[in-house]
Parts: C-alpha cells; structure tokens; sequence
C-alpha cells in the first residue's frame, strides 16, 4: 500500500515492509525527512538512514542506530515508532521543535540488514552480520565489536564462531565502515545512541575499560534524568552507569568509537524485558516500549541541544 497510514506500529515487520515503510514515510513527510543510502552490506543490500532537517546545512547532529544485532527486533520497532513520532510532534513538542530548529536527527533502522532478513528465513536468534571469508568456517562478524576503538580487546573474541567475533580488522565490516564514513565525513555529530536489547539499561562509555570518561559525572546525571523520564512512563526500572562497570566489559563497541571521535554524549539503551521474553518480546510490547523510550531519548537530545 502507498501510505504509512496502513502502518501497524505494533506489529514486527520484515525488511520489505521496512524498506516500503521508509519509502512511504519520506515521500509522507518530505518537508522535513529524507533518506540517504549510506553504503551497501555484505550481501549487498542498501543500507539506508533517516534524516530530519528543518534546512541549513551541516547543523549539529544527533544519531540513532537500532538493529545493530539482528535477534534485537524490539529496537528496529521502536526506531520506527519514533521517527512517526518525531513528525507527528514537530510543531507541538516545544522541546523536540527546539531542537529540530537547531539541530539534525538522523536515524539507523536497519543498521544489520542481511542479519535482519537472516532472522525472518532461517535463524530468528542470529546476532551478527552474514560476512563469509576464505577459510573461515563461522558466518558473521559482531558488529558491535568491529569498531577501531579498543579494537580486539577483552570482551572480544578471535574466534569466528563466537557470537562476539570482532572480525579480521576494525572496520572490516561494510555495515560499520559506512556509519564511520558518513559521521567523519559529516564533522558536526554532537551525540550518537545506539539501541540494543534486552536488560533495560543506559549505558556510556566505556566499554572497554573501567576508566571513567572525562565528563562521567555529567553523563551519569544525564542518564539518570533520561532513565527518570522513562519510568514515568509506564513504571519500567532501568539501571545505568558505565557499560564496563554497569553491563561488562566489551571492547570494539560503537560508543567507545563515537567517544573517541569526539562525539562527547555517546549512549547505549537496552531495551525492555529483563528475560522473561527477552529477544522475543512480544508485539503488544513494542508501543509501551517506545514511547517510554521516547522520553529518554527526548532528555538526552535536549541536553545535547542546551550543551
Ligand atoms: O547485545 C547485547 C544483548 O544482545 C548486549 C550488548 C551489550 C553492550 C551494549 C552496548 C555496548 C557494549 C555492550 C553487547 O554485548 O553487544
Ligand atoms: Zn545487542
């Protein structure tokens, strides 16, 4: 169907729908949304990115990947949801209108699509991505362990079958070499949250060590506002903290990356449940989940923007 209006936001979809969903959804709201092909994947699916702009050129940034680990469907779901409610909002959240006047957002849905469309046909539980090289005899590369930034250290693994594999080098990987290009190439990304599930948790960096960041005091605050926020919501509990000293240590991972680069509000969600579901959580979840989500998300890009 042409429109977004026959949508189901509470339902999961494949990456078909996915894809007609954002095709959709941009030509909908073409005011203020574009999508850009930021690379190809392994299997040479495209690899594609919301933007919300409301015009000027190179504006801070804002960026939000789901999906990085394919069997996470909670968070590709809730992306969804928030990029309708970013335009739904726009105009009549003076917060979010506040920081669509200033700065960008842009959106990562399907940040693993041939793990994606792996977790539809064959392995609802895959996590990596589906790269295959000479002589290896495991499939896939984990995508958040691929990144330059404490690159095959502890909370890694060498080894091809592991689900934490971190491939044969940093950004070996298309589907972490494209962010990595776009967000250097960009220069002005001001902070980067990458949604994972499940544990209910916000993390920052880092992962890769229990050293503190230079500005932890101002990140745990923030992450306690942001995760006060959402338990307003719905009465959901999160722990926060540091990925290595909240979660466990982890080297590779996105948000060390983006710290690094200098992007200085890096976090990482995990999502709703605590296990009783956990990566099967169930559709009539998906709503509940964003929209608290939502408030979290909203806290950190209002800091972000008065920062
Ligand atoms: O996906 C996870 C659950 O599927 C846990 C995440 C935890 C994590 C999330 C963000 C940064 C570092 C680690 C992982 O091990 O990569
Ligand atoms: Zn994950």
């Amino acid at each position: 169907e042409r429109s977004t209006s026959s949508f189901s936001y509470s339902s999961y979809h494949t990456l078909e729908e996915i894809y007609s969903w954002i095709d959709n959804f941009v030509t909908e709201h073409s005011d203020i949304v574009s999508k850009i092909q930021i690379g190809n994947s392994f299997e040479n699916r495209s690899i594609l990115v919301l933007k919300f702009s409301t015009g000027g050129s190179q504006h801070p940034a804002i960026w939000i990947d789901t999906g990085i680990h394919s069997r996470e469907w909670i968070t590709h779901a809730t992306g969804i949801w928030t990029a309708n409610k970013i335009v739904s909002d726009y105009g009549k959240d003076r917060v979010l209108t506040d920081i669509l006047k200033a700065m960008d957002i842009f959106i990562e849905l399907v940040t693993n699509p041939d793990g994606f469309a792996f977790t539809h046909s064959m392995n609802r539980l895959w996590r990596k991505n589906k790269s295959i090289r000479p002589g290896i005899f495991c499939i896939g590369v984990d995508l958040n362990r691929n990144w330059k930034s404490g690159f095959g250290g502890n909370g890694s693994n060498s080894n091809p079958c592991s689900e934490t594999y971190h491939g044969p080098s940093p950004q070996s990987e298309p589907e972490v070499a494209a962010i990595v290009n776009f967000i250097t190439a960009h220069g002005n990304f001001k902070a980067l949250i990458s949604i994972h599930s499940y544990s209910q948790m916000l993390m920052y960096p880092y992962g890769r060590s229990l050293e503190p960041v230079s500005n932890q005091r101002e990140l745990y605050d923030l992450a306690k506002d942001a995760v006060e926020a959402l338990y307003k919501v719905h009465g959901i509990e999160y722990f926060f903290g540091s990925i290595s000293t909240t979660l466990y240590v982890a080297s590779g991972i996105t948000v060390d990356w983006a710290y690094d680069s200098g992007i200085k509000y890096a976090f990482s969600f995990e999502l709703r449940d605590t296990g009783r579901y956990g990566f099967l959580l169930p559709a009539t979840q998906i709503i509940p989940t964003a929209q608290e989500t939502w408030m979290a998300l909203r806290t950190i890009m209002e800091h972000t923007l008065n920062h």
